[in-house]
């Protein structure tokens, strides 16, 4: 955990460390995801109520990153990936990031209640809690299953989204859930397979390091082929399309041969080219991620079923 108190002679915080602390680059594709979730909503938002609620969801995504970084300040401080965020490298100090958590938090809570309804207000609480709490403060240090359950913070929020515009839940936005839920373990443990040191390092208990690589690649390919029903189901349900379901039907085979390649992989091969293929497939997930909701949207746009 953090220490709350900055050294003498600490450098001085600039605004965008107050911005890293919220992840932005992360959270630009949760709040997307968001987004979607209340376009596609059959009831229809208010632009201003719309962009509102959007604001503190991404708000909420932000504190949510505040409080993980606070927590997670000793295991940043050792990863080289995350050496320089703003509290290991000394610009922000711990209390600091955990009063903008905590302050940016309630506020996102209170006015998404007031913007939308009290229900999404709710869920957004819950979401912020999971990813900070369970996740972060349990999970994480625990057990190498911690991506997968806590993942779920990560797919809640286009049912946040949803939630505001219709105040409830429906197979729609739980097939949303369960699209970026499945996703998320061939998403992280690609990146894990070439940081592995990284957590080994800090004492992360992340599937490379617990069961090694091989089995980690076994999974990432379990996952894609677990995804890919989900994704094809969302396409026939009320938001789906033809437009949905043939960027959906091309991601999945493109995402299944990159886990398919990733399992098949010698680890001497992948040494040799530097991980080339894991740090595709990761790029890979982003894409896949993104273009399903761009394509949710657009289906939207020129009429889903
Ligand atoms: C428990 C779930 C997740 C874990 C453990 C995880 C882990 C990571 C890690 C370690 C990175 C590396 C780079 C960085 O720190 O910026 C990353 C990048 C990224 N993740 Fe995830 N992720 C998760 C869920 C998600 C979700 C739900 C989304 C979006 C819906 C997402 C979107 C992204 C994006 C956009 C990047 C690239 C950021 C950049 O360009 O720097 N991740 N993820
Ligand atoms: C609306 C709302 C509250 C959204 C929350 C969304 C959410 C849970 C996103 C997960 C994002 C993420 C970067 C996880 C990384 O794990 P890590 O924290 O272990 O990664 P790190 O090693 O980069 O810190």
């Amino acid at each position: 955990m953090a220490d709350t108190h900055l050294y003498e002679g600490a450098p001085e915080a600039e605004f965008g460390d107050y911005v890293a602390l919220l992840k932005p680059r992360v959270m630009s594709l949760v709040v997307f995801t968001a987004f979607v979730g209340l376009l596609v909503a059959p009831v229809d938002v208010h632009p201003f109520v719309g962009f509102c609620a959007v604001l503190f969801i991404a708000l909420g995504g932000g504190a949510s990153g505040a409080l993980n970084m606070w927590y997670d300040a000793d295991i940043d401080a050792v990863m080289r990936r995350t050496q320089s965020r703003p509290i290991p490298s000394g610009r922000v100090a711990g209390g600091e990031a955990l009063a903008v958590g905590l302050t940016l938090s309630g506020f996102a809570v209170m006015m998404l209640g007031l913007a939308a309804n009290w229900f999404a207000a709710g869920f957004l609480a819950f979401t912020i809690f999971f990813y900070a709490v369970v996740y972060t403060m349990w999970l994480k240090r625990w057990t190498p299953q911690n991506i997968v359950i806590g993942g779920a913070a990560g797919a809640f929020p286009p049912m946040i989204g949803w939630a505001c515009a219709t105040g409830g839940i429906s197979i729609e936005s739980l097939l949303m859930f369960a699209v970026i839920f499945f996703w998320t373990p061939p998403h992280f443990w690609a990146l894990a397979l070439f940081m592995k040191e990284d957590y080994h390092k800090a004492g992360v208990p992340m599937l490379t390091v617990t069961h090694g690589r091989a089995a980690t690649r076994r999974h990432i390919f379990a996952y894609t082929l677990v995804l890919a029903p989900f994704s094809i189901w969302l396409g026939l349900t009320s938001v789906g399309g033809p437009i949905y379901l043939a960027v959906s039907v091309v991601l999945n085979i493109l995402f299944i041969l990159g886990g398919w390649n990733i399992m098949r992989r010698d680890e001497d091969a992948a040494i040799a080219d530097e991980y080339a293929t894991e740090k595709r497939v990761f790029k890979l997930s982003l894409y896949y991620l993104f273009l399903h909701f761009l394509a949710l949207l657009v289906q939207h746009w020129v009429g889903a079923w």
